[in-house]
C-alpha cells in the first residue's frame, strides 16, 4: 500500500495505527494484512465492494473481535481486553452497519438505555436528539420511526458520552440529501474539536468531496490511501473539458489543440468534449485562450471517486 499523503502523519499524531492486521475464518481471508495510519482530527473515509472486509476491519479495531493476526493501537493502546484498552474503548463511539434498536422503546429510552450500556450520563440524551434532528420524535417508539429516523437515532448512539474517536459503519444509508448533509455538517463540527471518525460508505459521490483521505479495499487488502486527489494523479485518469462554442468554431478548437497530447475531440450540440492527460491541462487551457475568444465558457471535470475506485479495484 502506498499513503500518497505524506503530509498527515506529519501534521497530527496517528490515533488509529493497524500493522499487518489480518482476520481469516478458515479459508476466507476477511482482512488480510492492513496497514493503516490515522491521524487524530483527520475525518476518513473506508470504501470498497460487498465483502471487501470494511465491516470486519471496524469490529477490529473497536475490539468486538480477535484479530487473526499483526496488531492495531488506538491512542497508543493495542486492541485487546486489557485495562489500557478498556479506558480508550470510552472514547469510542460507534455506528455498527446494522444497528439494533428496540421497537417498543421512545426515542428518548434507547438512548438512555445505550447511555447506561456504555456508563455515561443519560442527561445528554435530549441534546443530542435535537442534534441529530429528533427532538419532535423523542417520545414517539423506535417501532415508528422511518428508516432515515433509526439511522439518526443510531448515530446519537453513537455519539453519546462526546466520544473522541468515531466508527460509522454506513451512516448514511436511509438518509434523505438534507439528513445527508447535516450529518456531514454534524461531523466537520466533531473534526473541529479534534474528533477522528473513520466512516464506510457506498456512496462515492457523497464521501469524495467530505473525507480528508479514504482508503480503498478491495479483498481484505488496501488498496491505495491517499486523499482524493492525491489518488486521481496516482491513477492518472484522464480529465475531460467541455469547451462551449458555437458551431462554426468546432474546427478551430480541433486545430488550435492539434499538436497536444489529447484523446478524444467529440463535437456536441453548443461545445466540443476534450479528453486530455493530466500533465497536459494547462497546455490544453493555454491553447484554447488563444483563440481570441471564441470560447464562451470551459470547465473541466476531474475523474470522480468512482472512476480512481474502479480504477484501483477491478
Ligand atoms: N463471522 C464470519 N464468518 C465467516 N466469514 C465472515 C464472517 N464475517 C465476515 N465474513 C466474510 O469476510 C468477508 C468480509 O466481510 P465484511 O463484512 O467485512 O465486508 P464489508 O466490506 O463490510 O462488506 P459490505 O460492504 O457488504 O458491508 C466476506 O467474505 C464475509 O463473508
Amino acid at each position: 500500500m502506498e499513503d500518497t499523503s505524506p503530509a498527515r502523519t506529519e501534521a497530527s499524531p496517528a490515533v488509529i495505527v493497524a500493522r499487518g492486521a489480518k482476520k481469516h475464518y478458515g479459508p476466507i481471508r476477511a482482512v488480510d494484512g492492513v496497514d493503516l495510519e490515522i491521524g487524530a482530527g483527520e475525518l476518513f473515509g473506508l470504501i470498497g465492494h460487498n465483502g471487501a472486509g470494511k465491516s470486519t476491519m471496524f469490529k477490529m479495531m473497536l475490539g468486538l473481535i480477535p484479530a487473526s493476526a499483526g496488531e492495531i493501537r488506538i491512542d497508543g493502546a493495542a486492541v485487546a481486553g486489557n485495562g489500557d484498552f478498556r479506558a480508550v474503548r470510552r472514547k469510542i463511539g460507534y455506528l455498527p452497519e446494522n444497528v439494533v434498536l428496540y421497537d417498543n422503546l421512545t426515542g428518548l429510552e434507547t438512548l438512555h438505555f445505550f447511555a447506561r450500556l456504555k456508563g455515561v450520563p443519560t442527561a445528554g440524551a435530549p441534546a443530542l436528539l435535537e442534534r441529530v434532528g429528533l427532538a419532535e420524535a423523542a417520545r414517539r417508539r423506535v417501532r415508528e420511526y422511518s428508516k432515515g429516523m433509526r439511522q439518526r437515532l443510531g448515530f446519537a448512539q453513537a455519539l453519546l458520552g462526546n466520544p473522541r474517536i468515531l466508527f460509522l459503519d454506513e451512516p448514511t444509508t436511509g438518509l434523505d440529501p438534507e439528513a445527508i448533509r447535516s450529518f456531514y455538517a454534524i461531523l466537520r463540527q466533531l473534526k473541529g474539536t479534534g474528533v477522528t471518525t473513520v466512516i464506510t460508505s457506498h456512496i462515492l459521490a457523497e464521501i469524495q468531496e467530505r473525507v480528508d483521505r479514504l482508503a480503498i479495499m478491495t479483498a481484505g487488502k488496501i488498496q491505495a490511501c491517499g486523499t482524493v486527489q492525491a489518488l486521481r494523479e496516482q491513477m492518472d485518469l484522464p480529465l475531460w473539458f467541455t469547451v462551449r462554442v458555437a458551431p462554426e468554431d468546432f474546427a478551430a478548437v480541433r486545430a488550435a489543440l492539434g499538436h497536444l497530447p489529447v484523446g478524444a475531440v467529440e463535437a456536441r450540440d453548443d461545445h466540443v468534449a476534450v479528453q486530455c492527460r493530466r500533465d497536459a491541462k494547462m497546455a490544453v487551457i493555454e491553447a484554447l485562450a488563444s483563440l481570441d475568444g471564441k470560447v464562451r465558457d470551459l470547465t473541466v471535470r476531474e475523474p470522480s471517486l468512482e472512476d480512481v475506485f474502479f480504477g484501483f479495484s477491478d
